[in-house]
């Protein structure tokens, strides 16, 4: 019997694989789209979110923050380059629009605070149709969602980066070669602030600023007698940027209105808007904005 339980068959042997020469990816963010500059010229702050893992809350992050920094009465948009779990349209309330296009561009869908938001989910015809693509089309559809589309002059860009450091984050850094910064979404465990230093690294690697981390589901605060819990562990989002030199931005609670409203399509900043969570959002976005802006 073989011992490759998946039938799997090399038809060549193949070369050993190397490590990623960081150098030839240093190389690659140089190469630059003109189109792509063209239009990120009229945007003033490029703010990438990142996490190293899934499912810890980034997109929940990216439209908060989005809406947080709105609601200051600064222009904003977002594109969401998740493609294979594209959740910003639904957690801004915007899910079923769609995108339309004129002579001189694809229109993005407005959302809260007139926050212009692109994403593949308003291109998908079915809520189930999975997006199959490899890293080449990953990267021509990035190119079209910030070269092709209508962005105007804004104050901020946020984009909603997949999980990791794969092709999208590449793709990000190759062709916003002035991105402003990127934040970074954890939650409290090991797990999760592992992958976080591997996102940290590749910021790193590529000549991106840490603009800081947002603990995600930090704690929880008891309805009944107002007890904290911390579920994942105390502290390991603040140990983890202390130890990697970065700034802790804020720590948002693990709340099931949260997960309510983000299920149910309503805007949770705008749905409970004297929430802590909410409040939360409004220091981190105070911060981000004092990070960028006082670095003109
Ligand atoms: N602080 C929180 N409290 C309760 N639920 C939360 C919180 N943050 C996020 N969630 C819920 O967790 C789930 C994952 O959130 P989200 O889609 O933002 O994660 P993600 O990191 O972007 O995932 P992926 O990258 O895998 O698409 C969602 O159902 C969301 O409503």
């Amino acid at each position: 019997m073989s011992s490759n339980p998946f039938r799997i068959q090399n038809p060549q042997p193949q070369p050993q694989r190397q490590p990623r020469d960081l150098r030839k990816v240093n190389q690659q963010v140089q190469a630059v789209d003109l189109k792509v500059q063209m239009k990120m010229k009229n945007i003033k702050y490029k703010i990438g979110v990142v996490s190293g893992k899934g499912g810890v809350g980034k997109s929940f992050v990216s439209s908060n923050l989005a809406m947080a920094i709105a609601a200051s009465g600064r222009k904003v948009g977002i594109v969401d380059v998740d493609f294979h779990g594209p959740s910003v349209p639904k957690m801004l309330g915007v899910r079923g629009q769609m995108l339309t296009a004129d002579d001189k561009g694809i229109n993005p869908v407005i959302g809260p605070f007139g926050i212009k938001v692109v994403s593949i989910d308003f291109l998908l015809p079915r809520d189930d149709t999975p997006v199959v693509w490899r890293g080449a089309i990953k990267h021509s559809a990035i190119k079209q969602f910030l070269g092709d589309v209508n962005w105007g002059e804004l104050d901020y860009l946020i984009i909603d980066m997949p999980p990791g450091t794969g092709d999208e984050a590449l793709s990000i850094a190759q062709l916003v070669p002035g991105i402003t910064g990127f934040v970074i979404v954890t939650i409290p465990s090991e797990v999760s602030t592992l992958a976080v230093k591997k996102s940290i690294n590749f910021a790193r690697t590529v000549n991106t600023k840490i603009l800081g981390v947002v603990e995600n589901m930090s704690h929880f605060v008891c309805p009944s007698d107002g007890k904290v819990y911390y579920i994942f562990g105390e502290g390991k989002g603040k140990k983890m940027a202390e130890e990697m030199g970065v700034d802790l931005l804020g720590q948002v609670p693990l709340d099931p209105s949260i997960a309510e409203a983000n299920d149910a399509g309503e805007p949770f900043f705008l749905k409970h808007p004297d929430s802590p969570t909410s409040k939360e959002f409004l220091n981190i976005a105070d911060k981000v904005i004092k990070i960028v802006e006082s670095n003109q």
